[in-house]
């Protein structure tokens, strides 16, 4: 099943048979009978799959082959890697930049998407009280994501309403991969940066056990800094590959022996080719960096 025959073609229509297969049909889904909390998800997919790779959905439409629509994309992109990942990382930008379709495509593809795969749905979102509240609300009900990324710039309690969806994960923004990123990150906060700050914050805010941090790939050193001074929360790390972050660094620097880490990588997978033939390059992509990623870890 893994891939199925990715590489085949219809016959009348040259597309790759995996579209068809993964677009009519819903994929497995099994965690409907057991009700299931965000890092049991995970790491019941990262122990099946063996992968701490999460693949980016950041889906643009001038960027697809010819004549494939976005929602046929997601869907061939996931139905040709889903036993290779830990879990997949949509990007809301890209669907809201769709206009009035993105939404709904993002719902069906979270809902296609198998039960057993968790979805962070990457939103950096951070408000005030009863608007956080909102954002958690068509996160985790009406998107069904598994896990959220939020921004911590305006304090606890605009992270506090994505905290008491106790089964959900939430990755808080913490040293982050872009080139500004230093301009607040990396300010004196009494000694310590205020990524730092950041990490400990979370440590303690961390009372239902469903926090995480995310930390880019491209700065190795304040990764590792922060994996040592916090051995035990999840990292989501985007920055690999279209970004410059060193594979090898990040997963040295990031995943703990126990695979508590997750590395993120989007346009490197899903634009592996331009061509009809995207969703085995995004397999061949995918695997490539599965195993690589547990060569580093061995
Ligand atoms: O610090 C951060 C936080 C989030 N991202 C997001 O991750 C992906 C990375 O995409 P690539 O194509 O693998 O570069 C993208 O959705 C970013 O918005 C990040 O890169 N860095």
């Amino acid at each position: 099943m893994p891939g199925l025959d990715a590489t085949c073609r219809e016959e009348s229509t040259n597309k790759p048979k995996v579209l068809e297969h993964n677009i009519l049909k819903p994929l497995i889904h099994t965690a409907s009978i057991v009700p299931m909390n965000f890092l049991t998800k995970i790491g019941g997919a990262r122990r099946h799959n063996e992968s701490c790779l999460c693949v980016g959905l950041d889906p643009e439409p001038a960027r697809l082959p010819e004549g494939v629509g976005v929602e046929e994309f997601c869907r061939a992109i996931i139905g040709a890697t889903y036993d290779l990942v830990c879990a997949y990382k949509p990007n809301i930008a890209f669907f809201e930049a769709l206009g009035p379709d993105g939404w709904r495509i993002l719902k069906n593809i979270i809902e296609a998407t198998p039960r057993n795969i968790p979805v962070i749905l990457d939103a950096k979102r951070g408000d005030i009280g009863n608007t956080a509240k909102a954002y958690a609300r068509s996160a985790f009900d009406e998107l069904g994501a598994d896990a959220v990324t939020v921004n911590p710039y305006m304090g606890y309690d605009s992270l506090e309403p994505f905290i008491e969806y106790k089964d959900k994960g939430i990755f808080v923004l913490c040293r982050t991969s872009n080139p500004g990123s230093a301009d607040f990150q990396s300010l004196d906060c009494g000694g310590k940066p205020l990524y730092q700050v950041v990490a400990d914050k979370v440590e303690s805010w961390n009372k239902n056990g469903n926090l995480g941090l995310v930390v880019g790939a491209t700065q190795p050193d304040e990764l590792k800094t922060i994996r040592e001074s916090h051995p035990t929360l999840p990292l989501l790390i985007p920055g690999v590959g279209s970004q410059g972050g060193s594979l090898e660094l990040s997963v040295k620097n990031g995943i703990t022996e126990e695979g508590l880490g997750i590395i993120n990588v989007s346009r490197q997978v899903i634009y592996a080719s331009s061509g009809l033939d995207y969703a085995a390059a995004a397999r061949s992509a995918a695997l490539k960096l599965r195993d690589e990623i547990n060569r580093f870890l061995a």
